[in-house]
């Protein structure tokens, strides 16, 4: 099998073969002298944590066999082992979003997948988003607490096809997306340095349009508190593998509630909030995993 992925870099994201072959080809590029017991993964405005790591081994996305192309702007497209904060951890420096690969969310989740085989335990995932809850202000973090994952519902969940038992269960409890735990510590971080963090409920949407009012107040009617297009995939194929999650979201945006005064979104907007909010959310995470 891996004669055959040098050959055709495409894999299938749901053979767990083929997620063996692809870490053992990463592993080949790095020299791991243990294991990354912590995971992340960076969404725009937070690819700069992967700067932060010392004694970095970087693989270009390119390096690495059935990786598809990563085109949106601010997600660099790298794999990155190294220290942060005394603890070796590997880093994914942008992600891939469904609405980029015509929907393929276990194509999109792979990382998380390698990742387990790494060795990782926790998983710390961000994202930008769109606010709805009236007490955000653009560039606050969000904790998110749980989670309403539409493509998931609508029946293009990445756990979806043929289930090898080596992935973890077939049906997936999602009770504890977001572990309690972690959240207490992110609070607790929060509060040592000062930052304000909300907490709410993340909900992904397919993309890559931005919702309209009408759209915004009906996910506000069913409980969402922060709108993006990513993360959700992620998780769940976390919770199948038993790594446990802390995310969150910058807020990047203020999403329209009505339509006579909606301004437009846009993802350069998104970058600058984004931007703006990286130090504080490098910090913050790097806080987070000082005392994991
Ligand atoms: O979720 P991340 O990767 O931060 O990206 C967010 O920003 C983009 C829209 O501006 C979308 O891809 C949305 O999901
Ligand atoms: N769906 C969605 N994704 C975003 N990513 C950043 N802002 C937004 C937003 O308003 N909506």
């Amino acid at each position: 099998m891996s004669t055959l992925i040098e050959a055709h870099p495409t894999v299938d994201p749901i053979n767990y073969d083929d997620i063996l072959n692809i870490v053992n080809h990463v592993r080949s590029q790095v020299t791991l002298t243990e294991e990354p017991k912590i995971g992340i993964i960076c969404g725009s405005g937070l690819g700069d944590l992967a700067e932060l790591l010392t004694e970095r081994q970087v693989i270009p996305f390119t390096n690495i066999p059935g990786f598809p192309p990563t085109n949106v702007i601010g997600h660099k497209g790298n794999l990155v082992f190294g220290n942060l904060m005394g603890k070796f951890i590997v880093c994914l420096q942008g992600r891939f979003h469904p609405y980029e690969h015509n929907m393929n969310l276990a194509l999109c989740a792979m990382p998380v997948r390698m990742m387990k085989e790494f060795g990782v335990r926790t998983l710390i995932i961000s994202n930008a988003a769109g606010g709805v809850n009236s007490a955000f202000k653009w560039g606050d973090l969000m904790l998110i607490k749980d989670q309403l994952f539409l493509p998931g519902l609508a029946g293009f969940s990445p756990l979806v096809g043929i289930n090898d038992p080596r992935m973890g269960p077939r049906f997936v409890s999602m009770h504890d997306a977001y572990d309690l735990s972690l959240r207490q510590l992110a609070h607790t971080v929060a509060h040592e340095q000062g930052i304000v963090l909300h907490q709410g409920i993340y909900v992904m949407s397919g993309g890559p349009q931005y919702e309209s009012p009408a759209e915004v107040c009906m996910f506000k009617t069913v409980g969402a508190d922060a709108l993006g297009m990513s993360t959700c995939h992620e998780v769940t194929v976390a919770r199948q593998c038993g790594i446990r999650v802390l995310g969150f979201s910058l807020i990047t945006n203020i999403a329209n509630q009505e339509a006579d005064t909606a301004v437009e979104v846009s993802h350069e907007e998104v970058l600058v909030a984004a931007k703006e909010a990286s130090e504080r959310a490098c910090k913050f995470v790097s806080g987070i995993v000082e005392k994991l």
